[in-house]
């Protein structure tokens, strides 16, 4: 029997472990049936909050799409995971230390309720997103479906594509999303955001999640859209970026300077498992 929590970011749904006081060993399987709107639990990630690797750290955490691949960073899930710990009494600090694969988040819970994270440095280089390109660039292009498509792209510790849109309702999210999530300039595929720019400090947003599909929201997705759109000169920091789920606000000084994202994380239901 497993013990586990239902929660959400702005409809971005989790299933949580407390892989800290349980043994959590799930197959790709188990974690594709999990994620099963229909014949598990649903969710679009699954998230480990386990012991931590590094000594300075508080938490270790896993992440795994809902068809079953694990991956790097989840920003939403990180307020969560911020979240979640608290409420089961595992750290009552209001910083939070945990390490990824990618590298060390800092998630502050502030006054107000909502938590901030610090979802590290973008990197921009082609290698490092990765993205099959001569050189660096704010605008790349791909062919795909009949049409090249115009994009910026950043690893925000997991690879986002980030492409204009003049109205992101009618933005072709479930069919271009999808051609380019797994397009060959992305050899670890990658998350597809269409981004519609209100003002300087305004966007709007909806993300093909790789290996989840659009979701409610990303917020590594919105962290990446309004760094590519900074980098590109069309907006300026903060920006709020409003996603079908709800709002999140993104704060980035520029280049060397981490990204800062906040917003809410909302416990559902707890419940137990039998494998
Ligand atoms: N929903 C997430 C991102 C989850 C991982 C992503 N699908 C990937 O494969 O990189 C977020 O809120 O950032």
């Amino acid at each position: 029997m497993l013990r586990f929590t239902k929660m959400h970011g702005l409809g971005n749904d989790f299933v949580v472990f407390d892989a800290v006081n349980q043994t959590v060993a799930l197959t790709p399987d188990q974690l594709r049936q999990l994620a099963d709107r229909h014949f598990g639990i649903g969710c679009d990630q699954i998230l480990l909050v386990q012991a931590p690797i590094q000594p300075d750290a508080h938490f270790h955490y896993r992440i795994f799409n809902a068809d079953g691949s694990e991956v790097s960073q989840c920003g939403n899930g990180a307020r969560c995971f911020a979240r979640f710990v608290r409420e089961k009494g595992l750290c009552l600090e209001d910083e939070i230390r945990v390490d990824t694969r990618a590298g060390r988040l800092l998630l502050r819970h502030r006054p107000d309720g909502q938590i901030t994270v610090d979802m590290g440095v973008p990197r921009f280089a082609p290698a490092d997103i990765p993205l099959k390109a001569e050189q660096e660039s704010v605008h790349y292009t791909a062919a795909a479906g009949s049409a090249i498509h115009r994009f910026g792209a950043v690893s925000m510790g997991n690879p986002h594509a980030v492409l204009p849109t003049d109205d992101v309702d009618t933005a072709p999210v479930d069919t271009v999303g999808p051609l380019l999530e797994s397009h060959a300039s992305f050899p670890e595929r990658a998350n597809i955001g269409f981004m519609q720019k209100i003002d300087a400090h305004h966007i709007r947003l909806r993300v093909y999640e790789r290996g989840s599909g659009e979701t409610l929201a990303c917020g590594s997705g919105a962290c990446a859209a309004a760094v590519v759109g900074i980098e590109q000169g069309l907006l300026q920091t903060p920006v709020r970026v409003d996603l079908p789920g709800g709002s999140l606000y993104i704060e980035w000084q520029g280049r060397g300077a981490p990204v800062l994202m906040s917003g809410p994380a909302t416990t559902v239901f707890e419940g137990t498992l039998e494998l």
